[in-house]
């Protein structure tokens, strides 16, 4: 499966009330990964909530991501994304087996993208590029670091951080496969606006 598009994050807060509705909006829009992001320690609602969403994303063809939590990934069957303090990924590999989807936060740092790939992540996550609402204190990176990444690392890169419709397009020509959003693609109350700019982001992947 190729990785290349749309990386959609939910954030529990910002889609309270409205996750299933705003997520479905936005695989009708095109997601290639979705990313099930929930900072609480509320593990049956984190259960409820990652088992519709896997039903959302089955209905559309797209692979959900479980971010920071490796046993629940596994029990689900999807991918998970470890962050530097999340443990380390050669285990969630064998916990997951050789086709799960595991990606690795490497901040601004190609060091950290190549211990990834020798650990066996399938994709590499760099940022934050841009100031993000949803985690300002995020360490910032440069977009020069793209191209020395792309050199260096040979899986997909995604990017993060502030990331919005107005801002995204240099990413993509410098080389990212994944555009991971959060606020810029679900801080808005339209559904209908979250299809749209699912689209767009899209759109940038086209030529
Ligand atoms: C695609 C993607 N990239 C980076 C992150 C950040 O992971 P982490 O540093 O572990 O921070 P939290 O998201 O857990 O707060 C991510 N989640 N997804
Ligand atoms: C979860 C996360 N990780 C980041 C990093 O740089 O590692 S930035 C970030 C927040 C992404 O949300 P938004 O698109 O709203 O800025
Ligand atoms: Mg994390």
């Amino acid at each position: 499966m190729k990785l290349r598009g749309l990386y959609a994050i939910t954030d529990s807060q910002l889609l309270a009330g409205r996750l299933f509705s705003h997520v479905e909006a936005a695989l009708e829009g095109g997601v290639c990964l979705l990313q099930y992001r929930d900072k609480s320690d509320d593990a049956a609602r984190r259960l409820h909530e990652a088992e519709g969403l896997l039903k959302l994303c089955e209905r559309y063809g797209t692979q959900l991501i479980i971010n920071d939590d490796a046993p629940l990934a596994a029990h689900l069957g999807v991918g998970v994304h470890l962050g530097q303090t999340d443990g380390p990924l050669t285990p969630a590999r064998t916990l997951l087996g050789r086709d799960a989807i595991i990606g690795s936060t490497c901040h601004a740092q190609l060091e950290l993208a190549e211990q990834a790939a020798t650990e066996g992540a399938s994709y590499v996550a760099f940022g934050r590029f841009f100031n993000s609402v949803t985690k300002p204190g995020a360490p910032a990176a440069d977009i020069a670091l793209l191209a020395q990444a792309r050199a260096r690392v040979q899986l997909p890169i995604a990017v993060i951080g502030g990331i919005t419709l107005d801002n995204a397009a240099p990413l993509v020509a410098h080389g990212a496969d994944l555009l991971a959003v959060i606020h810029g693609l679900f801080g808005v109350d339209s559904a209908q606006e979250v299809t749209r700019r699912a689209r767009a982001f899209n759109a940038l992947f086209a030529s």
